[in-house]
């Protein structure tokens, strides 16, 4: 039996994600404690993107957490993987990456069934470049709104009329039982990923070897072999959580292979690139996907948009 105290952002997804690797721990006998550090991501909630990218958001959800770990103040941190850095600052490792549930975005509204029922000029409400790059390139007659803050926040801005629709994780929504106006699940060849979405990330500190087995049970071999890829995938197109790149990699069932899927566009609805591979190494695979892109001129529509 250990003492674990969790440090979690304070949001009602990540303390439900805090309290889930809590259950589980206390499961195995462990005592449990979650504490509540607010991060810079969280005092910015309400800016535009165009002020996140002058402030710079490499971590932004995660400095304030990394130095409560650092400091011994927690002992790990449950984060959604997809808001964690490709690259963890030194001191810091991947002590786990429990099983990954739905991947997917999701198409949610009150008015209409399914994406492509939307009639020319909808707005949807999404302030994510990757969701808002990939729809726009399939439906150049819908327009775009920005649409910041939380998952809850964003529902009651969808209720109050402000969009038609909007695109989010499924997995935030599934999590958080907010499924009533979930009207279609959107395919990673629709639109893809974010790479680790749908995955939490346990972070801890890299010599903490009491931590590292303690956390062990969580890691779920298929999802750190996926979520590996396209972590490697992105750090290779130079990305962080701001990027137009979706990435997606998923086990080909009875074969032991894996199969990657990458995508990166224009947010102004013009060209869009994409590539696939298939692979039994998992940073190869997110290497070759990420050189494919690349050799397709990624790295020309990544730079337009004036993001690294
Ligand atoms: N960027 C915010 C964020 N970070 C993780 C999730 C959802 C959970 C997940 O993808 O694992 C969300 C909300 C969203 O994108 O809709």
């Amino acid at each position: 039996m250990q003492r674990v105290r969790i440090g979690s952002r304070g949001s009602l997804l990540a303390l439900w994600q805090a309290e889930h690797i809590a259950e589980l721990l206390r499961g195995r006998g462990h005592e449990v404690e979650i504490e509540i550090i607010k991060t810079t991501g969280d005092r910015l909630q309400g800016v535009t993107f165009a002020q996140v990218v002058a402030i710079g958001s490499k971590g932004m959800f995660t400095k304030e957490i990394e130095d409560a770990l650092a400091a011994g103040r927690v002992d790990l941190a449950v984060h959604s993987l997809k808001d964690l850095p490709t690259e963890l600052p030194e001191g810091f490792v991947l002590g786990a990456t429990p099983k990954r549930v739905d991947p997917r975005d999701v198409f949610v509204s009150q008015r209409y069934a399914g994406f492509d029922e939307l009639p020319a000029g909808a707005q949807v409400g999404t302030s994510s470049l990757r969701r808002r790059a990939q729809l726009r390139h399939r439906r150049p007659d819908l327009e775009f709104v920005e649409f910041r803050g939380n998952v809850d926040t964003r529902l009651r801005k969808l209720a109050e009329g402000r969009a038609d629709a909007i695109i989010l994780a499924a997995a935030g929504l599934d999590r958080l039982e907010k499924t009533e106006w979930v009207r279609e699940r959107l395919e990673p060849e629709i639109v893809c990923p974010a790479a680790g979405q749908g995955a939490l990330g346990i972070e801890i500190r890299a010599h903490d070897v009491r931590m590292s087995e303690v956390v062990a049970f969580l890691d779920d071999a298929e999802t750190r072999f996926a979520v590996t890829a396209e972590r490697v995938a992105l750090a290779g197109l130079g990305g962080g959580c701001q990027v137009p790149v979706g990435v997606h990699c998923r086990a080909v069932a009875a074969s032991g292979q894996y199969e990657i899927l990458g995508v990166v566009a224009d947010p102004t609805g013009g060209r869009l690139v994409r590539s696939e591979s298939l692979g039994s190494d998992a940073h190869e695979l997110g290497q070759e996907l990420a050189e494919h892109l690349l050799e397709l001129g990624a790295a020309e529509l990544i730079e337009g948009i004036g993001v690294r």
